[in-house]
């Protein structure tokens, strides 16, 4: 069986084309930098037990376009797998607003496609390329079951002390207003692995994922109780181009002090804010080559960064009651050793110490960090939602999890 995963971000599309039983994939790939001037395509094939990397610099300026030019790469000459896309079985899309009906990984009808679309307003970032991607899909790979994965269903184990927001009953009751958090995929995915690792099934985890969205969570016994993203992917850690965590009258205020519009507000917020507000520049990368080159914009922007992530570590552990090992993932969690060096310094009075020389070792796979009198373990582990989403459409269509939504 061949099963195609499309993983959606803010930035980025990420696919890998997987044959069953789930190991290593046909094929992977990676657009980066989606919507900027200088988008990057990285193919890369492993037939015959080699890895075939092919680089195309592209203009890809929406999530439509990278699809298209995903589907294309598939069967083209000398960079594709399939004769025909006929061939793919079976297509999980990560989809990361399901609100409060789409709570489990299901086979996607007309009415899923309508309750991804009402959820625009709650993942302007996210669920209108994920819709795109479907359209698309569906209509290159015409005889594969489409299957939705969705970001915000491992949160629903969240206790209502944490899902709830102090707000009265009714907005909850009538408008859904809660936390649902998002990158639950990723999440569930590492705190399997560090489960795993450490040998543990009732393991107290903090799993930070920093990609150009961020979020953390708080997982005991692999059950989610807390997590820092809300009622959309705005809330929580400071990211690529959204403000994270802010206090409601900054709204309220630009509103009626300032005549912004809600619409304005929204831009501001999730595209214009985090990292990019603090220094133009929303990639990582571009920041620290900032930073070395002596950048106070970009010294100021890593230490809020990291701060931020510093002060929700130490929020969980409380939810928590308790802590064995922190795990960091994402883009920049798994590549950045000085965020990871900011997050952990002058910790060791919280059990959290890191070994630099283990920090800045290359990275690209399972690292642990901790130093030896570390009570936490620091773990850096590689996330893999595409292998968890093919992992979650096999059971769906094993009828061992998850339901159709009808
Ligand atoms: N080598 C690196 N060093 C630091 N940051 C990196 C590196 N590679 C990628 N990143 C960061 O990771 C981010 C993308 O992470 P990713 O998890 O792929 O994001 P998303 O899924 O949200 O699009 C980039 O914006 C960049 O900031
Ligand atoms: C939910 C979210 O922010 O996802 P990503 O980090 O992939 O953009
Ligand atoms: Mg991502």
């Amino acid at each position: 069986m061949n099963i195609f995963v499309i993983n959606s971000g803010s930035s980025s599309i990420k696919y890998q084309l997987f044959q069953t039983p789930l190991s290593q994939p046909v094929c992977s790939g990676l657009i980066e930098r989606i919507g900027l001037p200088d988008a990057v395509i990285t193919h890369k094939t492993y037939t015959g037990g080699t890895e075939q990397v092919t680089k195309i610099s592209a203009n890809i300026a929406t999530h439509e376009e990278g699809m298209l030019e995903t589907g294309r790469l598939l069967t083209a000459p000398g960079t594709g797998v399939l004769q025909n896309p006929d061939e793919i079985d079976i297509v999980g899309h990560r989809i990361v607003h399901g609100g409060e009906t789409l709570t489990q990984t299901t086979v996607i009808t007309p009415r899923v496609k309508d309750e991804i679309k009402k959820l625009f307003p709650l993942a302007p970032l996210h669920n209108p390329g994920h819709l795109k991607g479907i359209e698309v899909a569906e209509k290159i790979f015409k005889r594969a079951t489409q299957i939705a994965v969705f970001d915000t269903a491992f949160h629903q184990t969240m206790p209502e002390k944490a899902f709830r927001y102090a707000v009265p009953d009714v907005f909850y009751k009538n408008y859904g207003i809660r936390v649902y958090g998002f990158h639950g995929i990723s999440h569930k995915y590492v705190a399997g692995q560090a489960m795993k690792y450490l040998k543990k099934p009732d393991a107290k985890l903090i799993t930070i994922h920093l990609g150009n969205g961020c979020s953390m969570a708080a997982i005991k016994a692999g059950v989610c109780v807390e997590t820092s993203m809300g009622l959309t992917p705005l809330d929580g850690l400071i990211m690529g181009t959204r403000c994270g965590n802010i206090d409601a009258s900054v709204l309220l205020y630009l509103m009626t002090e300032q005549g912004y519009t809600a619409e304005r507000l929204t831009e501001l917020l999730n595209k214009q804010s985090g990292m990019f507000g603090l220094t133009g520049q929303s990639d990582m990368r571009y920041i620290r080559k900032m930073l070395d080159e002596g950048s106070e914009a970009a010294k100021l922007a890593y230490e809020m960064y990291a701060y931020r992530i510093r002060k929700y570590i130490g929020s969980y552990a409380a939810a928590l009651e308790g802590l064995d090992a922190i795990v960091f993932t994402a883009g920049v969690g798994e590549n950045d050793s000085l965020v990871r060096e900011l997050v952990c310094k002058d910790m060791r009075y919280f059990g959290i110490s890191i070994e630099e020389t283990k920090n800045r070792q290359p990275a690209g796979g399972f690292l642990d960090i901790s130093a030896v009198e570390s009570g936490t373990k620091v773990l850096v582990i590689p996330t893999n939602e595409e292998l968890e989403i093919a992992d979650q459409c096999l059971a769906l269509i094993n009828n061992k999890a998850g339901a159709p939504f009808n």
